[in-house]
């Protein structure tokens, strides 16, 4: 067969339904693109004014937009450059013919063009979404004669001449019997206040001007006090705490982005964060999603991004394939990496004050961003039971000395209930041995990461060992019992301690007689499961502890010599039960069976 080209027809009476159905899957998107229209067309006005092409009286150029309830119309007028008959015919009925982008070629060589919105020469069709009929009642800043366009929704339209006597552009919704939901004020106030709120031209609904035309992102850093700063965060999140400090980002090249991303205060459990980061694109709002934009573990960051480079139709898979969207996505990273390396240079103290909401970024940075770890080693912070601060080189030289085991490793030892395990830390304490406190939910995966970054260290948990296990010397204390005897001893235990391992070990005698520890490894895989939310396939298992004998205590020499076999096994649950109690593990019925016991010992 020989080959045949040709070209597939579109039937625009078939496609025109699909656009105005599925083009935005938000109805209420098209006050967002009628307005960013009226924006553009005072822009370009003014645009044409600085230039001498347009010589008339500018006057009051504040947007308009009204409801009437009764006609069930919404009307958006502005006093922009307004469209003539023919302007019409060529930018409304030509679908995807944006009058925007060609407006745009055709000044890309002067000054401030980039504040058109506009670029597809789709959204005014989003109007076909609420309406049954739409009107235009435009005049042409050049004078020709006031048009009336009027359209279905289907591919005809009327054109005629109109009356009106001020340059600019009305447009007329007649509202839709199913879409009258929004005839309502609340419902308009609602939508221009989620999406027009810093356009850049005055808008004004019910008498009043909705929005600031001039937000600080617009503005050089140079210019702005903190105060200007702290009360524009107050007008993004009018029930925000005070944010801690704030990121001015101003790029150009190779993208353009501007924007402030504040940093929030945190509370340890990470709350629901409903203050996100909005994201704007040439001061309209896009969406509050930053998903792929910003990076995830940046997402808990408060504020605005603004880019005319992030197209205007988010959707995620478009987001993630683009390139500038990737660029601004590092930019970010790098930029907020420097401004905490800033703030750790020049005010080491205040940056310590603000570990514990900073901390959770910069945690969550490192686990989540391999990059992000070599940008933060230097100002990752350590705190221990003493509230002290140190960075990981410090801590490192503090502890090397005595916390090295024989394998030449490190041992950083943490807590993550100072009270519940003060019987450890006090142990430690007694070798001189010094003891982090780790006890945020990101902790688990934080210390893997930095074990997996830092050279010949290991983190132990205090109570996850007797403490010459957690930091092994290789110098074994002899233990006083012959074999026999600490064979006795297990079985004695075992009958007392369920599943859990009976662990006999030659401590010195100032130790406790009997320890229950929880092995490093297994707990940490669980937490690290716990905080990723995946499946609790071990969460709900119990897990076995080991109780540590100390088979060099006086008592446990006692426990040997105790002839009467009740009272040897009772002497074994008594130590037993103490060791759990320590551990915060005796509970229900075993401990008031232990008090009882004990009050009757008395
Ligand atoms: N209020 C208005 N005043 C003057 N011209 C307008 C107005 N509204 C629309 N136009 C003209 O109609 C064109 C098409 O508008 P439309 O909203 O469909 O596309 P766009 O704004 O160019 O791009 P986008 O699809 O990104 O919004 C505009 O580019 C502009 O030239």
């Amino acid at each position: 067969m020989v080959a045949e080209k040709g070209t597939i027809s579109i039937n625009t009476e078939n496609i025109f339904p699909i656009i105005k159905k599925f083009l935005y899957s938000d109805h209420e998107i098209f006050l967002r693109e009628l307005v960013s229209n009226a924006v553009d067309a005072t822009q370009k006005l003014k645009k044409l004014a600085s230039m001498g092409e347009f010589n008339g009286e500018l006057g009051d150029l504040t947007i308009k937009v009204s409801v009437d309830k009764e006609a069930k119309t919404i009307t958006i007028s502005d006093k922009g450059i307004g469209m003539s008959a023919d302007d019409i015919k060529k930018y409304i009925n030509q679908i995807a013919f944006s009058g925007a982008k060609e407006f745009l070629e055709k000044y890309k060589d002067t000054p401030d063009t980039n504040q058109i919105i506009g670029q597809f020469g789709l959204g005014f069709y989003s109007a076909f979404m609420v309406s049954e009929n739409v009107e235009i009642i435009s005049k042409s800043f050049r004078d020709d004669a006031p048009a009336r366009w009027i359209c279905d929704g289907s591919t005809e339209f009327e054109i005629t001449e109109a009356e009106k006597a001020e340059r600019g552009t009305d447009i007329i919704l007649h509202v839709a019997a199913d879409s009258e939901e929004f005839l309502d004020n609340f419902r308009i106030s609602g939508i221009l206040e989620k999406y027009a709120k810093f356009l850049p031209v005055e808008i004004e609904f019910d008498g009043k001007v909705i929005n600031n035309p001039n937000p600080i992102w617009t503005k050089s850093p140079s210019e702005l006090t903190d105060e200007d700063y702290k009360a524009f965060y107050k007008e993004l999140y009018p029930f925000g705490e005070e944010p801690l400090f704030w990121i001015h980002l101003n790029v150009d090249y190779p993208f353009n982005l501007t924007g402030v991303l504040y940093f929030p205060k945190i509370k340890k459990d990470f709350q629901l964060n409903r203050d996100k980061v909005q994201l704007y694109s040439r001061q309209v709002f896009i969406t509050d999603d930053v998903k792929d934009v910003v990076p995830e573990f940046l997402q808990m960051l408060h504020g605005v991004i603004d880019s005319p480079d992030i197209p205007l139709n988010v959707s995620r898979s478009y987001l993630q394939a683009d390139g500038n969207v990737k660029k601004i996505n590092s930019h970010i990273t790098k930029k907020v990496a420097d401004k905490l390396q800033e703030i750790f240079r020049n005010d080491r103290t205040g940056f310590e004050e603000k570990w514990e909401s900073v901390g959770v970024f910069v945690k969550y940075g490192i686990v989540s961003d391999d990059k992000f770890y070599d940008r933060a080693k230097e100002f990752i912070l350590l705190k221990n039971v003493e509230s002290k601060h140190f960075t990981l080189d410090e801590y490192r030289e503090k502890v090397q000395a005595i916390q090295t085991n024989k394998d030449e490793s490190v041992v950083f030892l943490y807590a993550n209930d100072v009270n519940q395990q003060d019987a450890f830390i006090a142990s430690a304490k007694k070798r001189e041995y010094d003891v982090l406190v780790m006890d945020s939910p990101l902790d688990a995966h934080f210390i893997n990461a930095l074990e997996s970054k830092l050279e010949k260290t290991t983190f132990k948990r205090v109570d996850s060992d007797s403490i010459d296990k957690l930091i092994d010397k290789g110098l074994n204390l002899e233990s006083v019992l012959s074999d026999d005897e600490k064979k006795k001893v297990e079985e004695l235990f075992k009958e007392v301690a369920g599943a859990n391992t009976i662990q006999l070990e030659s401590l010195p005698a100032d130790e406790v007689p009997v320890t229950i520890v929880q092995p490093e490894f297994m707990r940490r895989w669980k937490d690290m499961q716990r905080i990723s939310g995946q499946g609790d396939m071990f969460g709900s298992m119990p897990m076995p502890n080991n109780v540590v004998v100390n088979s060099n205590h006086s008592l446990i020499a006692k426990l040997l010599k105790t002839e009467d076999a009740d009272a040897q096994k009772a002497l074994t649950k008594q130590l037993y039960d103490l060791g759990l109690l320590a551990q915060g593990m005796l509970t229900g019925a075993d401990l008031t069976k232990f008090v009882e016991r004990t009050v009757a010992a008395l």
